[in-house]
């Protein structure tokens, strides 16, 4: 469910003065999502989708979230814009809380991932990754490797009840890639969307149609971004890696933006850090969520999976 926030109709009214759509249509909660209050709204001029932000987005971030999709969506990339009220300004409030229209895409998340829509997303992130180069501000990743030790010390243990050994062995790895990892200037860096996985991506007749939900973009490395994609996209079973998507999501990224040699050489370490990364933040959310919370929780094991297969030849699997 993702609809924490009921808006009375003499709000939604006052709020929708200050644009112009013209009359309300229609408004519908929209159940997917787990972030955000999210609403499909019907105006005169179409389809909008409105936003209130939640607890987890800090709101001084959002003015950097929305100016980033902006940008990408006005030099030609499918995702959403804000849609900018009379005055000027998209992030307004709603309920005490910040809030903002932006367009609607169409389309869905596919339902069975294949090879050639993993070209298709390989083109839209390498696409995503050269547009977002004329936008100079940065955001850095709160997510990042230098979080990753204070988050596993956060679950206390806890990983232990889900597989017995999991916090010893997940602080070697994180030691492990940590020594690794490129050294700051090494790599291209850019803006990174950060979470592209097949829930944030649209596909319309085989090819994506759009990619949505921005809020944890960042500044980090290009090659990165690749690697959470690796990881999301190619293992169907969520356990056994698929050669054929694989080869898929580098031929359609590299077709837009190839690989540097240096790129292709960390991107062992890449995958792995980006299986700790998703390992972690699920295993945050598994102790952290109450069992009788609406939301799902997800599997946190499922990553443990990854880092298992990438640890085992990353190398060979990637052919780099
Ligand atoms: N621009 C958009 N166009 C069409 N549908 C959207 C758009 N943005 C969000 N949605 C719908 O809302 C759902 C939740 O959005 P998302 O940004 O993933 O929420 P959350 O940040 O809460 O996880 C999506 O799965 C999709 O159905
Ligand atoms: N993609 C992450 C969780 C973030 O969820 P989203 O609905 O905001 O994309 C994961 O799978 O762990």
């Amino acid at each position: 469910m993702a609809v924490y926030t009921t808006i009375p109709p003499e709000r939604l009214e006052a709020f929708l003065a200050d644009y112009d759509l013209g009359p309300l249509v229609q408004i519908d909660g929209i159940a997917e999502g787990v972030e955000n209050t999210n609403y499909l709204l019907e105006t005169e001029a179409g389809r909008a989708i409105l936003t209130l932000y939640e607890k987890r987005v800090r709101a001084e971030e959002l003015p950097w979230f929305l100016g980033l999709m902006q940008h990408l969506s006005s030099r030609g990339l499918k995702c959403p814009t804000p849609v900018i009220a009379r005055d000027g300004v998209a992030l307004r409030s709603l309920m005490d809380k910040p809030a903002a229209i932006t367009t609607f895409l169409p389309g869905r998340p596919i339902a069975a991932i294949t090879p050639s829509a993993c070209f298709s997303l390989g083109q839209s992130l390498a696409r995503f990754h050269l547009l977002g180069e004329g936008f100079r501000a940065t955001r850095r990743n709160a997510l990042g490797p230098e979080a990753w030790k204070p988050l596993l010390d956060s679950c206390k243990g806890a990983g232990d009840t889900l597989r017995p050994g999991l916090t010893q062995e997940l602080d070697e790895a994180i030691a492990a890639v940590l020594r690794d990892w490129p050294r700051e200037g090494t790599l291209p860096a850019g803006q990174i969307h950060a979470d592209l996985f097949p829930d944030n991506v649209f596909f319309q007749e085989g090819d994506v149609s759009g990619l949505i939900d921005f809020y944890f973009a960042c500044t980090d490395l290009l090659a990165y971004d690749l690697a959470i994609c690796l990881n999301a996209w190619c293992f169907p079973d969520e356990a056994t890696p698929s050669a054929a998507l694989m080869a898929g999501l580098m031929g359609g990224y590299q077709s837009v933006r190839p690989l540097s040699p240096d790129e292709k050489a960390a991107l062992p370490v890449l995958v792995q850090g980006a299986a700790i990364r998703f390992l972690l933040t699920r295993l945050y959310d598994w102790v952290n969520t109450p069992r009788d919370a609406i939301v799902t929780r997800k599997d946190p094991l499922a990553y443990h999976h990854r880092l298992t297969v990438w640890r085992d030849d990353a190398k060979g699997l990637l052919h780099v």
